[in-house]
Protein backbone atom coordinates (compact mmCIF):
# COMPACT_ATOMS: atom_id res chain seq x y z
CA UNK A 1 0.00 0.00 0.00
CA UNK A 2 1.00 3.87 -0.46
CA UNK A 3 -0.39 6.74 1.33
CA UNK A 4 0.50 10.12 -0.11
CA UNK A 5 -0.25 12.92 2.30
CA UNK A 6 -0.43 16.71 1.91
CA UNK A 7 2.45 16.36 -0.49
CA UNK A 8 4.45 19.17 -2.44
CA UNK A 9 6.73 19.02 -4.69
CA UNK A 10 9.06 21.72 -6.63
CA UNK A 11 12.37 21.29 -8.62
CA UNK A 12 15.03 23.89 -6.33
CA UNK A 13 13.35 27.17 -6.19
CA UNK A 14 10.76 27.29 -8.63
CA UNK A 15 7.01 27.07 -8.13
CA UNK A 16 5.12 23.66 -7.38
CA UNK A 17 5.18 21.19 -10.16
CA UNK A 18 2.78 18.94 -7.35
CA UNK A 19 0.64 20.60 -4.77
CA UNK A 20 -0.66 18.90 -1.25
CA UNK A 21 -1.47 15.23 -3.18
CA UNK A 22 -3.14 13.06 -1.17
CA UNK A 23 -3.65 9.63 -2.65
CA UNK A 24 -3.79 6.14 -1.68
CA UNK A 25 -2.98 3.08 -3.48
CA UNK A 26 -4.08 -0.21 -2.37
CA UNK A 27 -2.64 -3.53 -2.57
CA UNK A 28 -3.81 -4.96 -5.84
CA UNK A 29 -4.59 -2.17 -7.89
CA UNK A 30 -4.32 -0.81 -11.20
CA UNK A 31 -3.69 2.71 -11.28
CA UNK A 32 -3.27 5.02 -14.46
CA UNK A 33 -1.50 8.55 -13.90
CA UNK A 34 -3.07 10.81 -16.47
CA UNK A 35 -2.61 14.42 -17.57
CA UNK A 36 -1.18 16.47 -20.29
CA UNK A 37 2.67 16.67 -21.14
CA UNK A 38 4.37 18.44 -18.43
CA UNK A 39 1.52 18.04 -15.96
CA UNK A 40 4.14 16.11 -12.86
CA UNK A 41 3.20 12.30 -13.99
CA UNK A 42 6.90 11.55 -14.48
CA UNK A 43 7.77 13.70 -11.76
CA UNK A 44 5.22 11.63 -9.43
CA UNK A 45 6.15 8.44 -10.45
CA UNK A 46 10.07 9.61 -9.62
CA UNK A 47 8.64 10.49 -5.90
CA UNK A 48 7.19 7.17 -5.73
CA UNK A 49 10.65 5.49 -6.56
CA UNK A 50 12.37 7.48 -4.03
CA UNK A 51 14.67 8.87 -7.07
CA UNK A 52 13.17 12.63 -5.88
CA UNK A 53 12.39 13.36 -2.43
CA UNK A 54 8.55 15.40 -1.13
CA UNK A 55 9.40 19.07 -0.70
CA UNK A 56 6.77 18.70 2.20
CA UNK A 57 4.50 16.16 3.21
CA UNK A 58 5.36 12.59 2.64
CA UNK A 59 4.48 8.49 1.42
CA UNK A 60 4.25 5.51 3.24
CA UNK A 61 5.17 2.82 1.16
CA UNK A 62 4.61 -1.19 2.43
CA UNK A 63 5.80 -2.34 -1.32
CA UNK A 64 9.00 -4.19 -1.05
CA UNK A 65 10.05 -5.31 -4.25
CA UNK A 66 9.35 -2.53 -6.24
CA UNK A 67 10.41 -2.82 -10.52
CA UNK A 68 10.44 0.15 -13.24
CA UNK A 69 9.43 -0.32 -16.97
CA UNK A 70 10.74 3.15 -18.05
CA UNK A 71 9.60 4.57 -21.78
CA UNK A 72 11.13 2.25 -24.28
CA UNK A 73 13.61 5.03 -25.80
CA UNK A 74 15.27 6.06 -22.45
CA UNK A 75 16.98 2.82 -22.21
CA UNK A 76 17.44 1.77 -25.64
CA UNK A 77 20.27 1.75 -27.54
CA UNK A 78 19.31 -0.39 -30.69
CA UNK A 79 22.47 0.21 -32.62
CA UNK A 80 24.66 -1.53 -29.44
CA UNK A 81 25.40 -5.10 -30.46
CA UNK A 82 24.06 -7.02 -27.36
CA UNK A 83 21.34 -10.06 -26.95
CA UNK A 84 18.10 -9.85 -25.08
CA UNK A 85 20.24 -12.83 -23.14
CA UNK A 86 23.12 -11.04 -22.37
CA UNK A 87 20.94 -7.65 -21.39
CA UNK A 88 18.91 -9.80 -19.20
CA UNK A 89 21.89 -11.33 -17.07
CA UNK A 90 23.97 -8.05 -16.75
CA UNK A 91 20.60 -7.07 -14.79
CA UNK A 92 20.62 -10.21 -12.71
CA UNK A 93 24.06 -9.83 -11.73
CA UNK A 94 23.94 -6.04 -11.42
CA UNK A 95 20.55 -6.49 -9.01
CA UNK A 96 21.84 -9.74 -7.04
CA UNK A 97 18.93 -11.53 -8.40
CA UNK A 98 19.68 -15.74 -7.85
CA UNK A 99 18.25 -18.58 -10.11
CA UNK A 100 19.47 -20.20 -13.03
CA UNK A 101 16.35 -20.38 -14.68
CA UNK A 102 14.88 -16.98 -13.86
CA UNK A 103 15.77 -15.36 -17.77
CA UNK A 104 13.58 -18.48 -19.43
CA UNK A 105 10.89 -17.92 -16.87
CA UNK A 106 10.38 -14.32 -17.12
CA UNK A 107 11.14 -14.29 -20.87
CA UNK A 108 8.36 -17.45 -20.84
CA UNK A 109 5.85 -14.97 -18.76
CA UNK A 110 6.14 -12.51 -21.28
CA UNK A 111 5.94 -15.61 -24.33
CA UNK A 112 9.49 -14.35 -25.43
CA UNK A 113 11.40 -17.40 -25.03
CA UNK A 114 12.06 -17.76 -28.56
CA UNK A 115 13.94 -14.46 -28.83
CA UNK A 116 16.74 -14.72 -26.00
CA UNK A 117 19.44 -15.23 -28.37
CA UNK A 118 18.18 -12.22 -30.81
CA UNK A 119 19.75 -9.03 -30.83
CA UNK A 120 18.16 -5.70 -29.14
CA UNK A 121 18.29 -4.00 -32.53
CA UNK A 122 16.13 -6.40 -34.19
CA UNK A 123 13.04 -6.09 -32.06
CA UNK A 124 10.02 -4.81 -33.04
CA UNK A 125 8.96 -1.64 -30.27
CA UNK A 126 6.35 -4.43 -29.03
CA UNK A 127 8.71 -7.04 -28.95
CA UNK A 128 11.22 -4.60 -26.76
CA UNK A 129 8.28 -3.53 -24.43
CA UNK A 130 7.62 -6.94 -23.49
CA UNK A 131 11.73 -7.43 -22.72
CA UNK A 132 11.58 -4.71 -20.35
CA UNK A 133 8.83 -6.10 -18.27
CA UNK A 134 10.16 -9.56 -18.42
CA UNK A 135 13.11 -7.94 -17.01
CA UNK A 136 10.96 -5.96 -14.48
CA UNK A 137 9.65 -9.45 -13.34
CA UNK A 138 12.87 -10.81 -12.52
CA UNK A 139 12.83 -9.42 -9.43
CA UNK A 140 9.39 -10.59 -8.43
CA UNK A 141 7.75 -7.37 -7.71
CA UNK A 142 5.11 -6.56 -5.83
CA UNK A 143 4.82 -3.13 -7.52
CA UNK A 144 5.20 -2.30 -10.77
CA UNK A 145 5.71 1.36 -12.20
CA UNK A 146 5.32 1.85 -16.02
CA UNK A 147 5.81 4.65 -18.40
CA UNK A 148 4.08 4.49 -21.60
CA UNK A 149 3.94 1.42 -22.31
CA UNK A 150 2.01 1.61 -25.32
CA UNK A 151 4.14 4.27 -26.75
CA UNK A 152 5.32 3.61 -30.25
CA UNK A 153 3.96 0.05 -30.32
CA UNK A 154 1.73 -1.18 -33.05
CA UNK A 155 -2.46 -1.81 -32.04
CA UNK A 156 -1.74 -5.79 -31.75
CA UNK A 157 1.09 -5.31 -29.57
CA UNK A 158 -0.61 -3.08 -27.38
CA UNK A 159 -3.53 -5.25 -26.66
CA UNK A 160 -0.66 -8.09 -25.79
CA UNK A 161 1.06 -5.95 -23.41
CA UNK A 162 -2.26 -4.94 -21.69
CA UNK A 163 -3.02 -8.16 -21.41
CA UNK A 164 -0.03 -8.78 -20.09
CA UNK A 165 -0.12 -6.39 -17.77
CA UNK A 166 -3.61 -7.05 -16.65
CA UNK A 167 -2.91 -10.81 -16.41
CA UNK A 168 0.05 -9.40 -13.83
CA UNK A 169 -2.50 -7.43 -12.03
CA UNK A 170 -5.21 -10.30 -11.57
CA UNK A 171 -3.66 -13.54 -11.45
CA UNK A 172 -0.08 -12.45 -9.60
CA UNK A 173 -1.24 -10.02 -7.95
CA UNK A 174 1.22 -7.38 -8.88
CA UNK A 175 -0.05 -4.04 -7.94
CA UNK A 176 0.43 -2.03 -11.59
CA UNK A 177 1.42 1.87 -11.60
CA UNK A 178 0.73 2.99 -15.12
CA UNK A 179 1.74 6.37 -16.79
CA UNK A 180 -0.53 6.52 -19.86
CA UNK A 181 -1.51 8.59 -22.41
CA UNK A 182 -3.19 5.77 -23.66
CA UNK A 183 -6.96 6.83 -22.53
CA UNK A 184 -8.57 3.74 -24.01
CA UNK A 185 -6.55 1.21 -22.47
CA UNK A 186 -5.86 3.38 -18.91
CA UNK A 187 -10.21 3.24 -18.95
CA UNK A 188 -10.68 -0.34 -19.67
CA UNK A 189 -7.70 -2.14 -17.61
CA UNK A 190 -7.17 0.31 -14.68
CA UNK A 191 -9.22 0.21 -11.35
CA UNK A 192 -8.79 3.77 -10.28
CA UNK A 193 -7.37 6.68 -12.73
CA UNK A 194 -5.46 9.64 -11.19
CA UNK A 195 -5.42 12.81 -12.88
CA UNK A 196 -2.40 14.95 -12.69
CA UNK A 197 -3.80 18.94 -13.70
CA UNK A 198 -2.29 22.18 -12.39
CA UNK A 199 -0.45 20.27 -10.19
CA UNK A 200 -3.38 19.11 -8.22
CA UNK A 201 -4.49 15.05 -8.55
CA UNK A 202 -7.72 14.13 -9.21
CA UNK A 203 -8.62 10.87 -8.37
CA UNK A 204 -11.30 9.17 -10.53
CA UNK A 205 -13.50 5.98 -10.94
CA UNK A 206 -12.74 4.81 -15.04
CA UNK A 207 -16.11 4.86 -15.56
CA UNK A 208 -16.75 8.29 -14.77
CA UNK A 209 -13.88 9.80 -15.70
CA UNK A 210 -15.35 10.67 -19.41
CA UNK A 211 -18.09 12.98 -17.51
CA UNK A 212 -16.55 13.50 -14.51
CA UNK A 213 -13.32 15.69 -15.99
CA UNK A 214 -12.90 16.14 -19.69
CA UNK A 215 -16.65 16.92 -20.27
CA UNK A 216 -16.60 18.98 -17.19
CA UNK A 217 -13.58 20.41 -17.72
CA UNK A 218 -12.97 20.56 -21.31
CA UNK A 219 -16.71 20.67 -22.66
CA UNK A 220 -14.93 17.70 -25.47
CA UNK A 221 -18.27 16.11 -25.76
CA UNK A 222 -17.06 13.82 -28.37
CA UNK A 223 -14.54 11.93 -25.95
CA UNK A 224 -17.61 9.88 -25.20
CA UNK A 225 -17.60 8.15 -28.47
CA UNK A 226 -14.17 6.65 -27.11
N1 LIG B 1 14.87 17.89 -13.45
C1 LIG B 1 14.03 18.89 -13.60
N2 LIG B 1 14.35 20.15 -13.22
C2 LIG B 1 13.49 21.17 -13.35
N3 LIG B 1 12.25 21.06 -13.86
C3 LIG B 1 11.86 19.83 -14.26
C4 LIG B 1 12.73 18.68 -14.16
N4 LIG B 1 12.07 17.60 -14.65
C5 LIG B 1 10.85 18.03 -15.03
N5 LIG B 1 10.73 19.36 -14.80
C6 LIG B 1 9.55 20.18 -15.06
O1 LIG B 1 8.49 19.67 -14.27
C7 LIG B 1 7.25 19.72 -14.98
C8 LIG B 1 6.62 18.34 -14.98
O2 LIG B 1 7.44 17.49 -15.77
P1 LIG B 1 7.14 15.94 -15.90
O3 LIG B 1 8.21 15.35 -16.75
O4 LIG B 1 6.92 15.38 -14.55
O5 LIG B 1 5.75 15.97 -16.70
P2 LIG B 1 4.96 14.79 -17.44
O6 LIG B 1 3.53 14.93 -17.07
O7 LIG B 1 5.61 13.49 -17.13
O8 LIG B 1 5.18 15.19 -18.97
P3 LIG B 1 5.13 14.26 -20.29
O9 LIG B 1 3.72 13.78 -20.45
O10 LIG B 1 5.53 15.22 -21.36
O11 LIG B 1 6.14 13.14 -20.11
C9 LIG B 1 7.57 20.27 -16.37
O12 LIG B 1 7.28 21.65 -16.36
C10 LIG B 1 9.05 20.04 -16.50
O13 LIG B 1 9.64 21.03 -17.32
Amino acid sequence: MIHIKNMYFSYGQSSYILKNLNFSIQDGSYISILGENGSGKSTFIKLLLNLLIPTSGHIENTFTRTAYVPQRFESLNTQFPITIEEILTCYQKARHIPGKKIIDDSLSLVKMQDYKKALVGTLSGGQCQKIFIARALMGNPDLLILDEPSNGVDIKSQNEIYQLIKNLNQEKKITVICVEHNLKAAIKNSTLLYHIAQGVGHICNPQNYIREYLIENTGVENYVSI
